[in-house]
């Protein structure tokens, strides 16, 4: 839009602006079409014109144009303008034409030469004599001025027909005028015209050249509002955001007071999914995984740890699991674990427990680097009757009769001062008995503590007895530290009856007691205690009140030698008649 700007070629030379285009004298290509509206700049700030004519393009410097009267001045910057008329009035030079209405007769005058006279006739059909004439040539209106100008002893060369004065062309003066080229269309647009980029057919196009239509240039109340407004929504926005972290902070807060609450007044709390996985900071670190689900680790707060479980295969309907959670939630002891909270949202099923830094006493029974650790007969006395007054409170201190059925080193977790925790009670209940989804290490593992008549109904009904076995066979593998299953069979599963047991308390002592004679008592205690508690007969094995009586006693001898099922002599359980040698090969019924 530079055809928007008024454009000079110099001071004191004409405006030029439509139908006039300004080009450099260098790229007089690029002046589109019509080319004879053209002009260009010298060095020197004159505005220069060609016209072309029959004999060629001739340069004329134009002083003035009058776009009122589509009238301009031009001069030849050779100072030989008559010349120059002579070959314009010999040709076209279209779109222009002499600006006069005048019919006169000019005369030519030659002052220094006369040696193209002969060409005084023939110069107005001839060409080629018109070129060969020389400056200076001098022009005279009439006879008067013939003797004014001194040309009396000149030569004249011929006369012609013009429409202007000669006295013009002596100084160096001509006026052309050009058709009018209408802009009105335009301009009633408001609009300014131009010619159109087209270089076959001149035509001319509208373009706006005023304030709002140049390049836009916001005012600056509209910057200041605009830079405002942005300020005003990025605040609005840090606004919310800190009003939602607060919010959050606040709503977290409430949820950690009605934990609290929870906690102190001992109920579970209630966690949505979204809080289980901001618990275990996106289930980071796994503790474990079981039978039901895996274990991770979280964090309450800075100081209460948890182990959340989640739960794979849970059972019925939410509704179910939420009234179970809550019953098992009621349950505290100081060696069971407690349940914190639960989660029951669609699928996902999850429980909260407390963190036991030492985790499980298998472990501890059995390294799993081969290690040999031994924790001492005191310690693994305290444990056994911490096991053994946490499966009396779910025998006998609830509202009803809880069976644990899973009571196994795994299942047993210890705390900082070794203080144990059984755990996992309840969760048969929680999650579906779905026997094909409990992967085989984990039935392998449980299943040299099932007491034979959950394996199968020929040994009799499951009752409370049925976690006396699973915890005696936990006290004989803390005392002898080894495995009561042969699991070198994955299809048929030998339950390895502790003869062991009985040839070391019939025989030798020799795991691991020390010579002192009090460990030698604990390990004896342990053994005996354990052997009662894995009669085959639910009816011959003790009580847990007894089996705490018995842990709890200092008088020894009160404590008699359970007889060795395998020596028939022995036994004790004539009804049995003979009871299968072992390894003894136990068929699980379908239920
Ligand atoms: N409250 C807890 N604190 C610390 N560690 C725990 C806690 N609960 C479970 N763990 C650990 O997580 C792992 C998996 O426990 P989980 O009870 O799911 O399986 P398990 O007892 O090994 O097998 P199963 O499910 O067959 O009884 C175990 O290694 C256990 O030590």
């Amino acid at each position: 839009h530079d055809q928007c700007r008024e454009s000079y070629c110099g001071p004191n030379q004409p405006l030029i602006k439509f139908p006039f285009q300004i080009v450099k004298e260098s790229s007089q290509d690029q002046c589109v079409y019509p080319k004879e509206f053209c002009l260009y700049c010298t060095e020197n700030k004159k505005t220069m014109i060609v016209l072309s004519t029959s004999s060629g393009p001739i340069k004329f410097h134009v002083s003035d144009i009058d776009y009122e009267s589509h009238s301009m001045s031009i001069s030849d910057p050779d100072n030989c303008l008559p010349k120059k008329f002579l070959i314009l009035n010999n040709s076209s030079f279209r779109p222009y034409r002499f600006d006069s209405e005048l019919d006169i007769k000019i005369f030519f005058f030659n002052c220094f030469s006369v040696r193209k006279q002969h060409l005084r006739n023939q110069y107005q059909t001839s060409q080629e004599s018109q070129d060969m004439i020389t400056c200076p040539i001098y022009v005279a209106d009439s006879d008067e001025d013939i003797v004014d100008l001194d040309l009396l002893s000149c030569t004249k060369m011929f006369d012609v027909n013009a429409s202007m004065m000669g006295s013009d062309l002596r100084y160096n003066f001509l006026r052309l005028s050009w058709p009018k080229q209408s802009c009105a269309k335009c301009e009633s647009k408001g609009m300014k015209c131009k010619w159109m980029n087209n270089t076959t057919k001149p035509g001319i196009e509208c373009f706006y050249c005023n304030q709002k239509h140049k390049k836009f240039q916001p005012p600056k109340a509209l910057i200041f509002s605009a830079i405002g407004s942005i300020i005003l929504g990025m605040g609005t926005i840090v606004f919310i955001k800190i009003y939602l972290h607060f919010r959050e902070k606040e709503e977290d807060q409430v949820r950690i007071d009605k934990f609290l609450e929870d906690y102190r007044a001992q109920k579970p709390a209630r966690f949505s999914y979204s809080d289980i996985k901001r618990i275990t900071s996106g289930f980071k670190e796994k503790l474990g995984e079981g039978a039901h689900g895996s274990v991770f680790k979280g964090k309450l707060s800075s100081e209460i740890l948890v182990a959340v479980k989640i739960l794979n295969n849970t059972q019925g309907e939410g509704k179910e699991f939420i009234t179970e959670v809550e019953i098992m939630g009621k349950i505290h002891h100081i060696n069971v674990v407690r349940l914190l909270g639960f989660c029951a949202e669609g699928v996902h099923c999850a429980l909260v427990y407390n963190f036991f830094s030492k985790g499980s006493l298998q472990s501890f029974i059995f390294p799993p680097d081969n290690k040999d650790y031994f924790m001492g007969w005191e310690k693994l006395q305290q444990i056994s009757t911490g096991i053994a007054k946490a499966i009396e409170y779910l025998h006998e201190g609830c509202s009803h009769p809880i069976i644990h059925f899973d009571i196994n080193p795994r299942n047993v977790l210890l705390d900082d001062s070794f203080t144990p925790k059984i755990s996992d009670f309840g969760l048969a209940k929680l999650c579906a008995k779905n026997l094909s989804i409990v992967s085989m290490t984990a039935a392998r593992g449980t299943l040299g503590y099932m007491a034979p008549e959950v394996v199968s109904r020929n040994f009799g009904n499951v009752s409370l007895k049925s976690d006396i076995y699973s915890y005696g066979m936990l006290l004989l593998e803390m005392v002898g530290g080894r495995k009561n299953v042969d699991s070198s069979s994955a299809e048929d599963l030998h339950v390895l009856y502790p003869e062991w047991i009985h040839n070391l308390l019939e025989g030798d002592i020799h795991i691991n007691v020390e010579d002192e004679v009090g460990n030698a008592k604990i390990a004896r205690k342990l053994a005996i205690v354990g052997l009662w508690c894995i009669q085959w007969q639910p009816m011959n094995r003790p009580s847990i009140k007894t089996v705490i009586q018995m842990l709890e006693t200092e008088d020894d001898s009160q404590l008699t030698f359970p007889p060795n099922p395998f020596h028939s002599t022995n036994s004790i359980t004539s009804s049995e008649g003979s009871l299968p040698r072992r390894p003894l090969k136990m068929e699980a019924i379908q239920e």
